[in-house]
């Protein structure tokens, strides 16, 4: 995984007035289906590009890129534009140490899915996908579904802490359809990806919150001239209200990734503002005396139970 970069910015013209802009909504085998005002083109790349991007994949869903068109509805990236953001692993295949893996670029934020009940809040859970947000720099979103099997004050009581610290909340019940609509803002013109464990609601939430969704994906599947493999392929499947849903597998696993143990206090981002407080440079924040983090913990300005998630996390528990 690795910090994204912020370079770059909305889509602007082409550098040629035969070429066209676009993104890149699916990628396979060295094609890549690129969404464009004309339409969805088939591209393949220019040799020039794989040569040019030994560093990085070349293209990923996401990626706004500039195209040349050649025959009816195909063409060839010519170039990848400078990406907003990216959620990366940090590869270490063959390709080389320093290789990223990027699932998708420019994205906007990650919906962490957490259910009320059934299954129970897990918040060290929780914590574990925030930080991972934290080091690649990526907006957290906290949807907290099924909200109607429990008392609105307990739903509250379980997510205050989050709301707390910053995180955005949105409640939903996808029984009830309470909150979609402020779901469905949030989602709408940005690319977002949703994750959380199995059960949790993520599809029934899908479903609700576009109903048009599974007609959009057809479409997009009918433009590539393919079914729809969701378990191989990553793609994005753009929303009626404009913006787009980022569906690839790596994604299910992002909870899994490993933060550096020396970047996992800046990682939670309440204990941000003490660490270059601490008498010792390479504080733990766990024993070490003069420690701005556990004076503030003592304070009250850093709740007991994220702080005891962070010593956990550290020390390798989950
Ligand atoms: N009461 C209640 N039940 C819900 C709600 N959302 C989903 N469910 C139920 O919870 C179960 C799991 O929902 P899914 O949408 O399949 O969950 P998922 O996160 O996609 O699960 P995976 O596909 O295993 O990752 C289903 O039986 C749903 O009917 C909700 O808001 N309220
Ligand atoms: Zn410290």
């Amino acid at each position: 995984m690795t910090i994204c970069s912020t370079e770059g910015g909305p889509m602007g013209q082409p550098s040629r007035p035969d070429r066209l802009l676009g993104t890149v909504l699916r990628a396979q085998s060295g094609f890549f289906w690129v969404q464009t005002e004309a339409g969805v083109i088939e591209c393949r790349l220019r040799g020039r590009l794989k040569r040019e991007r030994l560093a990085t994949d070349i293209a990923v869903i996401g990626d706004h890129v500039e195209i040349s068109r050649a025959g009816g509805m195909t063409g060839a990236v010519e170039a990848v534009l400078p990406r907003r953001s990216k959620l990366a692993r940090r590869g270490a295949g063959a390709r080389g140490a320093h290789k990223e893996d990027v699932l998708v670029a420019n994205l906007d934020q990650v919906l962490l899915t957490f259910a009320c009940a059934a299954p129970s809040f897990a918040p060290r859970m929780l914590d574990r996908y925030l930080v991972i947000c934290e080091y690649s720099q990526l907006d957290a979103v906290v949807v907290a579904t099924k909200t109607d099997l429990v008392a609105p004050a307990e739903a509250q009581a379980l997510f205050a802490p989050y709301e707390r610290i910053g995180y955005p909340v949105l409640y939903v019940s996808n029984t009830t359809g309470a909150g979609l609509e402020a779901l469905r803002h949030q989602v709408a013109g940005r690319i977002s990806v949703v994750t959380g464990k199995s059960g949790v609601g993520k599809s029934s939430l899908l479903n609700a919150l576009q109903p048009e969704l599974h007609l959009a994906t057809a479409a997009v599947s009918t433009a590539l001239n393919k079914g729809r493999h969701t378990t191989t392929v990553a793609e994005l499947i753009p929303l009626p209200e404009g913006g787009f849903l980022a569906d690839t597998p790596g994604i299910r696993e992002i909870g899994l990734w490993q933060v550096p143990t020396e970047d996992l206090a800046w990682c939670y981002r309440e204990l941000r503002p003490f660490i270059d407080d601490c008498f010792f440079a390479g504080c733990t924040h766990t024993h070490e005396p003069n420690c701005a983090v556990r004076a503030a913990l003592r304070q009250g300005a850093i709740a007991p139970e994220r702080y005891e998630s962070y010593v956990r996390l550290r020390s390798g528990e989950v």
